[in-house]
């Protein structure tokens, strides 16, 4: 049969909406075996690796994969728990915490689920499960707040892959950025406060993000712009001078050049300018995983003591914090109006009437 079906249907089942959250994906355990075919999915990604497929084929299966899951591997020995990858452990408890308030809100009308872009759980199995629960309307958010084709897009080509296997459709919707989005930028300001009223400020502020290759900017991607107006927006709000906070860009792999200036470079430069005492934020990381933990947590923070830096301090990821889920609670309603039930409607009309009556009153 060409195009699947859900299963179990029966005429007389409740109609329900599905929302998908969904995060880049991490290997099933730290060991070399099950990196591989991780990285091999992963790296074979057309909007990750943008080089001509041939080149790359010899690349990927001649270099990259016989010597990076032995490393790769050794390196998520450290972040793992007995749970399991961090990255997982935390989409999952994001999914828990929404699941918690959409029943409290819209009863048992939604169902909340989450899949990886690349390994398990996938977003074929999600959607199978959402629309197998007869999910009518579904919408997606994938945890990256700024675009980028690599994360972002990607993850819409999966869905719409999927799709193009499936018989009877739902409504859909996607979320493509929250890069702007007013309470996710006052959860990252309040979580570097927190960290200052615990531990007092340092010398500066670094704003880190994941890098891409330069020349994706330069195609037209909006990643990069997007990352600097987290720093603007963000630094706004807790009214930080230009000489107090910086923004960089980690994780480069392989020879191009990426987004500059690279984390480790600044890390290893900055103090000999006479920055000794530096914190250290990822905020293009709603979870923490290998990149934050690993990477900026204990590599970085190597670089820095090394050549001079005195304290070094990373403020974690916002995870599954009550406000970063009571955020994103939000951002999905927003993205669900016309969907909601009567009394969720009649709340937002009355919160709509609020705003007109303050704006009239000013
Ligand atoms: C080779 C190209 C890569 C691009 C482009 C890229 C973009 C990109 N990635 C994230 C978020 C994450 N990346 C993570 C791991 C990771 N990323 C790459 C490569 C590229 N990423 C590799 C090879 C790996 C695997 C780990 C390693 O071998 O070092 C993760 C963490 C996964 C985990 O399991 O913890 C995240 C999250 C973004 C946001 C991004 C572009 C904006
Ligand atoms: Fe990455
Ligand atoms: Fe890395």
């Amino acid at each position: 049969m060409k195009y699947k079906s859900q299963t179990g249907f029966t005429h007389n089942q409740a109609d329900k909406i599905g929302v998908l959250i969904t995060n880049l994906g991490t290997p099933q355990a730290p060991t070399k075996q099950a990196v591989k075919p991780y990285l091999k999915q992963f790296l074979s990604d057309t909007r990750v690796v943008e080089l001509p497929k041939a080149i790359w084929w010899f690349i990927l299966n001649g270099i990259i994969l016989n010597t990076r899951p032995k490393r790769s591997a050794a390196a998520y020995k450290t972040v793992w728990s007995d749970e399991g990858s961090p990255l997982l452990v935390h989409t999952k408890n994001q999914a828990k915490g929404l699941a918690t308030r959409f029943a409290e809100t819209w009863g048992d009308k939604v169902i909340v689920d989450y899949a990886m872009r690349y390994g398990q759980p996938s977003i074929d199995s999600a959607i199978d499960s959402l629309l197998n629960a007869g999910a009518r309307k579904i919408v997606v958010l994938p945890l990256y707040p700024q675009y980028c084709a690599s994360t972002t897009g990607s993850t819409f080509d999966a869905i719409a892959n999927d799709f193009l296997k499936r018989r009877w459709l739902p409504d859909f919707r996607f979320i493509s950025q929250y890069v702007d989005n007013p309470g996710y930028i006052k959860c990252i300001a309040d979580t570097i406060k927190a960290h200052w009223d615990k531990h007092g400020r340092a010398d500066k502020l670094l704003f880190s993000y994941h890098g891409i290759p330069k020349k994706y900017l330069l195609k037209g991607d909006p990643y990069h712009c997007q990352c600097y107006k987290t720093t603007r927006l963000v630094t706004d709000l807790l009214g930080l001078g230009p000489d107090e906070y910086m923004t960089s860009f980690q994780s480069r792999v392989g020879i191009d050049e990426w987004l500059k200036p690279y984390t480790d470079d600044t890390m290893k430069a900055l103090p000999s300018q006479g920055v000794k005492s530096l914190q250290v934020i990822c905020p293009g990381f709603s979870s923490d995983c290998l990149e934050t933990i690993e990477e900026i947590g204990e590599e970085n923070r190597e670089y820095f003591e090394e050549n001079g830096g005195e304290r070094y301090e990373y403020i974690a990821s916002l995870n599954s914090d009550d406000a970063h889920l009571d955020m994103l609670f939000e951002l999905l309603q927003n993205n669900m109006q016309g969907w909601q039930p009567q009394h969720v409607e009649d709340e937002f009309e009355q919160r709509g009437l609020r705003a007109k009556q303050l704006g009239a009153e000013r």
